[in-house]
This record gives C-alpha cells, sequence and structure tokens, in this order.
C-alpha cells in the first residue's frame, strides 16, 4: 500500500513539485495549502510524514506554529520542514522543537526523496516498538492505586537513584520484572540499557560465555558477554534461586570486583553495572537448604523489594482491565469490550494464582473468544469456566456469578429462596420436615417463605 504524505505549502507549484516527486516514487501524497487546510486534512486521516513550508501567508500558523500543535497531538509523525533560503536558522529552532529534518529551497529531487524515505523508515520503526512493547508487555507502566501498589511505587522511587543491588521477591507473574524495569527507567542509567538474563538458563557450561563473552581470535568470533552488555546499565537476573549452585561462586566473584576476563582473554573488562535480582521462591529456605549461598544472598539483597501478589491489590483489577484491553486492542486490532459489573464482580474475587499475568492472558482470550456484538457487554457467564470455578455455588447447581453481582441482602434473598426450594423438594413438599432439617420453626419457616415469595 502507497505511503500516505501531506504536503503544506502555500506555493502551489512547490506543493504540486514534491508531491509529483513523491508519487513518482511510489507513495502517495496529498496537499494543504495552510495550517488550517492541513489540520482539516489530518483529521480526515493521520498522514505518515508531513512537509512542512516555514513561511506561509495567508496562514493562521506559521510553520513552526504548526509544528508544536502537531508535536503536541501527533508526536509519532515525523515532520520534515521546507525551509526558504536563508531561514537555515528557524530550520534549526524547527529540529529543536521536534522536527525530523529540513530540506532547502531550491532542493534537489534525490535529497528530497532520501529525507523521505529515512523519515518513513523512523516512523515504522517508532510503529515497531510501541507495538512490540505492547506485545510483550514490557512498556513499563505500572497500573493501581490500590495502597499496596503505592507503597511499592514509593520504594521504587526511593530506590532507584541509589546504585544499590535490589533484590525483587513476589509470587510468579506479579510484576517483578516490571519493577525492575521501572527501577531502571527512574535511575541516571535510564538511558542505558537493560539486560534481562533469565537464571535457569545460566548452565556452569554456558556460563563464562553468557555472562562474560568471548574475546576474538585464533580462529574464535568475539562475543559480548551480558555484563559487559549492561555497562552503564542494569542487569536484571530474573529467578536468581534457578542459579546453579556452580555458577554462583562465579557471579559473587564479579559483583565484588566488578570486573572479569572473557572466555579465552587475558586483560580484565571493568563494568559498571547494577544488579537487580527477582525470585519467586523463599530465598532463606533456599540458603538454609543449602541450594543458594547466603553470601551472595547478603550481596544481593542491600535492598529487598516485595511485589504483592494480585488477590492482596483486588481493587486495581478493574483498571487493569481496562489497561490490557487496551494494550491488546492496539497490537491485535480487537474492539475494546464492556465488562458488566457480574463479571467485574467475579474477576475481583478469582484468586489468580498467576496474578497479573493469568489476568492478562485471561483478557486476551476473552477478547479473542467471546461472541455477541462488539458493544454487547461482557456477563459474568462469558468468562472462562476457570476463573468462574471458585465462585460460591448457588443451591440450584448453577455458577455463583450471579450471586457476584448482587448486593449482600440481594444475593442472601437469592440464595435463601433457591436453598428453601431445593429443601422442601428434597422433603417433597413436606413442610414440617423441611422446617426440622433446616432448624426452624414451622411458622417461622412459612414466613420466611412468605417473605421470599415462594408458595409452599
Ligand atoms: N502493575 C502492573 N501494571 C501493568 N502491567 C503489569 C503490572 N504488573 C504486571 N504487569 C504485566 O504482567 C505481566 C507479568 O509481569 P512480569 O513479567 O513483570 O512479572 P514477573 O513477576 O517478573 O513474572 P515471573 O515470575 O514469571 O518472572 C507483564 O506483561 C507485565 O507488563
Amino acid at each position: 500500500m502507497a505511503t500516505d504524505i501531506l504536503i503544506v505549502d502555500d506555493e502551489a507549484d512547490i506543493r504540486e513539485l514534491v508531491a509529483g516527486i513523491l508519487e513518482d516514487e511510489g507513495h502517495g501524497a496529498r496537499t494543504a495549502k495552510d495550517s488550517d487546510d492541513a489540520m482539516a486534512s489530518i483529521a480526515q486521516r493521520r498522514p505518515q510524514l508531513i512537509f512542512l513550508d516555514i513561511w506561509m501567508q495567508g496562514s493562521r500558523l506559521d510553520g513552526l506554529q504548526l509544528l508544536e500543535v502537531l508535536k503536541a497531538e501527533h508526536p509519532e509523525v515525523p515532520v520534515v520542514m521546507i525551509s526558504g533560503h536563508g531561514n537555515i536558522e528557524t530550520a534549526v529552532a524547527a529540529i529543536k522543537i521536534g522536527a525530523y529534518d529540513f530540506i532547502e529551497k531550491p532542493f534537489k529531487a534525490d535529497r528530497l526523496v532520501l529525507v523521505a524515505d529515512r523519515a518513513l523508515e523512523t516512523w515504522r520503526l517508532r510503529r515497531e516498538v510501541t507495538q512490540l512493547r505492547q506485545i510483550s508487555g514490557s512498556s513499563s507502566k505500572m497500573i493501581g492505586r490500590s495502597s499496596a501498589m503505592n507503597q511499592l511505587r514509593q520504594i521504587i522511587e526511593k530506590s532507584a537513584p541509589t546504585n544499590s543491588r535490589v533484590l525483587i521477591a513476589g509470587p510468579p507473574g506479579s510484576g517483578k520484572e516490571l519493577t525492575a524495569r521501572s527501577i531502571h527507567q527512574a535511575s541516571a542509567r535510564a538511558n542505558g540499557p537493560f539486560v534481562v538474563l533469565n537464571s535457569a538458563s545460566i548452565t556452569p557450561e554456558t556460563m563464562e560465555t553468557e555472562l562474560f563473552g568471548v574475546e576474538g581470535g585464533e580462529g574464535r568470533t568475539r562475543k559480548i558477554g551480558a555484563f559487559e552488555e549492561a555497562h552503564g546499565g542494569t542487569l536484571f537476573f530474573d529467578e536468581i534461586a534457578d542459579l546453579p549452585r556452580e555458577t554462583q561462586g562465579k557471579i559473587l566473584r564479579v559483583l565484588i570486583d566488578q570486573s572479569f576476563t572473557r572466555v579465552g582473554g587475558a586483560t580484565k573488562v571493568h563494568v559498571d553495572v547494577r544488579i537487580i535480582t527477582s525470585t519467586s521462591r523463599d530465598l532463606t529456605e533456599e540458603v538454609s537448604d543449602g541450594r543458594f549461598r547466603e553470601d551472595l544472598l547478603h550481596r544481593l539483597s542491600v535492598v529487598p523489594i516485595r511485589v504483592p501478589g494480585l488477590s492482596e491489590r483486588r481493587e486495581d483489577i478493574p483498571e487493569l482491565v481496562d489497561y490490557f484491553q487496551g494494550q491488546i486492542g492496539a497490537a491485535t486490532g480487537l474492539p475494546r469490550r464492556v465488562v458488566g459489573p457480574d463479571a467485574m464482580a467475579v474477576l475481583q474475587s478469582h484468586e489468580w494464582p498467576g496474578n497479573v499475568r493469568q489476568l492478562r492472558n485471561n483478557i486476551e482470550r476473552l477478547m479473542i473468544l467471546v461472541g455477541g456484538e462488539p458493544d454487547a457487554t461482557i456477563t459474568a457467564e462469558m468468562l472462562p469456566p476457570e476463573i468462574g470455578a471458585l465462585m460460591p455455588t448457588r443451591p440450584n447447581g448453577q455458577g455463583g456469578e450471579q450471586l457476584m453481582g448482587l448486593q449482600l441482602r440481594d444475593a442472601r434473598e437469592l440464595f435463601e429462596r433457591e436453598y428453601l426450594i431445593a429443601q422442601i423438594n428434597r422433603f417433597g413438599g413436606n413442610i414440617s420436615r423441611t422446617a426440622e432439617f433446616v432448624g426452624m420453626e414451622r411458622s417461622a419457616l412459612h414466613r420466611k417463605l412468605k417473605s421470599l415469595g415462594v408458595g409452599a
């Protein structure tokens, strides 16, 4: 499909010239003569690239003003300024505001094409990065306003600027990696790399190459190890308890020295790396069972952080559901669905042993599999059975989803009615025997049935 480029210039011949050159290259081009015309055109459809003249006669906003609006409203769309001879300074000012590049009039066709190709490539990459972050869930937005989450945020804020090693403990899928990323991003190392290492994959055989890399020469190709790759940034060891006992000592040595030698190398490589580790197991237990070195544990847990499981912050679930719907929708194109109060009550009552990751997976599954009209509300019955299974069951054998959507008084009434009907049926309609079994006076049972609207 042809790309969509908007050219904004008050001079008709320049507009046509730029559009003509780009169209010859297979791009799609549309034109606008001033700022209002441009904004109307952008409102119809967001272009992938904008060429924007700096001086525009008769335009409500000049090029720089329009650029500011565009950067605020569509920061992801690259803008290339068209500068007249002699206003290079303005063009430079435009780059400072956020323009991608500029071309100077009179320009050569090949320069125009080159700038357009590069800007479009940038646009494509930006979009891809955003999508990948959404798919992998690695965008480090931390959702939740529960007090547990607020406490976690405070600890992240406090520990981020220090260079201290952090050990993040929490159940599987609760957001330990996200916490590590948030610490990295709030630290002075934010522009440095964030390297993730799965501890279980670091076998004694491959550990040295993976962590320290391989020196080149003598038939070996040079390989950069994780410590070197993370220089100036953060190295995150996921599930540190999985680190084989044999490799724990070596890592301890690097932590003490902050230097190592590459495999086959003789010179010491010095690195500046902040180490963050995570565990879903109790490391003190691992230490007493002899599986984890105590000295390593002390080195790693200078700042211990605990990420709460989802069942400790159920009030965050509606916001998480909304956030994941947006994320999954952006990545897959699936429409956002309204989750009804009964379905939300079920989601909030579930135990979530897999925590936030499990919730996210279920929302994705729900968005893919749920039937009905796209604007139909998701009800409790539409949730995967796995989620509804822990609900209190109703005496009539149906799931308790409906109960969970009701206030206590209504839920109790519904329960009582179904319970008593079931008991009466059990005793063949015999009120005396029913009253005896349920532990009520016969007359009290009569009154109860009457108040519940059950004819007996
Ligand atoms: N508070 C939160 N807000 C938004 N997304 C979250 C939150 N917590 C976790 N997630 C998302 O849930 C998923 C699992 O989180 P993460 O990988 O950080 O958990 P983990 O505890 O490191 O998991 P594991 O124990 O499997 O290593 C990710 O997609 C992450 O982005």
